[in-house]
């Protein structure tokens, strides 16, 4: 097994817990360490407290919605971001109440919307002008509502995961005034509007966006106070905040970030007199690095390549129906053979089980003597793994197990069984 740069922080299983939760559980596996999980929170919100004292964590659990990682989070002090009815259904589930929950989404229903409500969630992060409407004709309940603004920035990182340039899907624009119409319509209706948002992209490595977006929500705020009397009392910024897939992938250090944000926040609103409440919602810096995959080893097969002149292909039991990211943005992972390091390595691809061309992860460095039946374990797949898997090609989904504090595992979703994989059809008569 490689070994771990010092600074690497990312959650590893060592041979032997590896070689029990495979035989426990079967692979592929999702691992989760609520140590490295509670470890992470707590280190966020400290960074983010040390700055801003009137500071607020939220987990987003688009990135991992685990019932068992739900509860873990709000047992640290995190609220919950959900962006759909089932992620607030899931948080129910842990034991969470509503009133925790912050319900996202550009195009939610009148169901969701309904449900939310009813259920008395804490806040509704509003996207669109009908949505507007349709929240004043439910009646928001307990809820208070934020408005999700469009600052116009561009965010370094892939194009489907960037969410703060002008053209976004998400939000009210700021510069075109939708942002100022949408602020005086809740107001006209006397709806609970405490103040704004923004999120302006994920796996940030280079925090400029997040900063400018920062700075212009408060901005935005301040106009609002001065041009028309509403005293912001809530500004969300955001998750996004990358993380170390592989060892090129640097995100900054979350205090030097907290501390960024909080600069272009307060930079913002200094001489105001506003004091809001500051909210951060990351996902991913929280998750991804507290898991791994392991899979086990079923071929390895070596053929002729025209760019490569051979290539090795270690084929493994899952793919990207447990992992779409590199079929999806291109990501990569590193890749770590279980057990005693091998002196020599080679670089092959590794490859699942699809019916796909899915080089799953390629360019990986493994022992040249890589063999059927090894395990593989894949790093930082904590995040946005489990939450986008899929049953393509009827693959059951993996089961995920959680290393306890004191070392013990359990398991905290078991693999989809066939008999609920086929609960779902239905054969009219005749057609057999
Ligand atoms: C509104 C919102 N908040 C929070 C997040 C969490 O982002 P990340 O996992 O990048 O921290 C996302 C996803 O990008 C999001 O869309
Ligand atoms: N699914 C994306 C992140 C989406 C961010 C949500 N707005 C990823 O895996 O990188």
């Amino acid at each position: 097994m490689t070994t771990a740069p010092t600074n690497d922080t990312r959650f590893r299983v060592s041979e032997s817990v590896a070689r029990d939760l495979a035989t426990a559980y079967g692979t592929p596996l999702y691992v989760l360490d609520e140590a490295t999980f509670r470890g992470r929170i707590r280190a966020y919100r400290e960074a983010f407290e040390a700055s801003y004292p009137k500071s607020e964590l939220t987990y987003a659990a688009k990135a991992n919605s685990t019932v068992a990682l739900l509860a873990i989070a709000a047992a640290e002090g995190c609220g919950i971001d959900v962006a759909s009815e089932g992620e607030l259904r899931a948080a129910l589930g842990a034991g969470i109440p509503a009133a925790r929950c912050h319900l996202h989404g550009n195009n939610k229903s009148f169901e969701e919307l309904s449900f939310a409500i009813e259920q008395g969630i804490g806040m509704i992060v509003v996207d669109h002008f009908g949505e507007i409407e349709t929240i004043q004709g439910i009646g928001t309940g307990s809820a208070k509502l934020a408005l999700r603004l469009a600052p116009g920035v561009d965010p370094v990182t892939h194009a489907k995961i960037s969410t703060g340039q002008a053209d976004t899907k998400f939000g009210f624009n700021i510069a075109d005034g939708s942002a100022e119409r949408a602020t005086l319509r809740c107001l006209e209706l006397g709806l609970p509007l405490v103040g704004f948002h923004c999120h302006v992209g994920s796996q940030l490595l280079d925090p400029e966006a997040q900063r400018s977006g920062g700075e212009l929500i408060a901005r935005f705020a301040v106009d609002m106070l001065r041009r028309h009397g509403f005293a912001a009392e809530y500004l969300n910024v955001g998750g996004g905040l990358g993380a170390s897939y592989t060892d090129a992938d640097r995100p900054m250090n979350v205090r030097d970030y907290c501390r960024l944000i909080v600069e272009a926040v307060t930079g913002s609103l200094a001489g105001s007199g506003l004091d809001p409440v500051l909210a951060q919602e990351p996902g991913r810096s929280l998750v991804a690095e507290t898991g791994v995959t392991l899979y086990t080893v079923g071929l390895v097969k070596t053929v002729p390549s025209k760019s490569a002149g051979r290539r090795t292909y270690v084929c493994v039991d899952g793919g990207l129906s447990d992992n779409p990211r590199p079929a999806l943005y291109g990501a990569r992972y590193d890749v770590e053979r279980i057990g005693p390091a091998a002196g020599d390595e080679m670089v092959v691809t590794v490859s699942g089980k699809h019916c796909e061309t899915d080089k799953l992860f390629e360019d990986v460095r493994l022992p040249r003597d890589v063999a059927t039946g090894d395990l593989l374990q894949v790093l930082c797949t904590g995040a946005y793994n489990a939450s986008m898997a899929s049953n393509y090609n009827r693959f059951p989904r993996p089961a995920a197990a959680l290393i306890r504090l004191d070392g013990s595992h359990c398991l905290v979703q078991r693999r989809d069984t066939w008999a609920e994989m086929l609960a779902r059809e239905i054969l009219p008569e005749g057609l057999a």
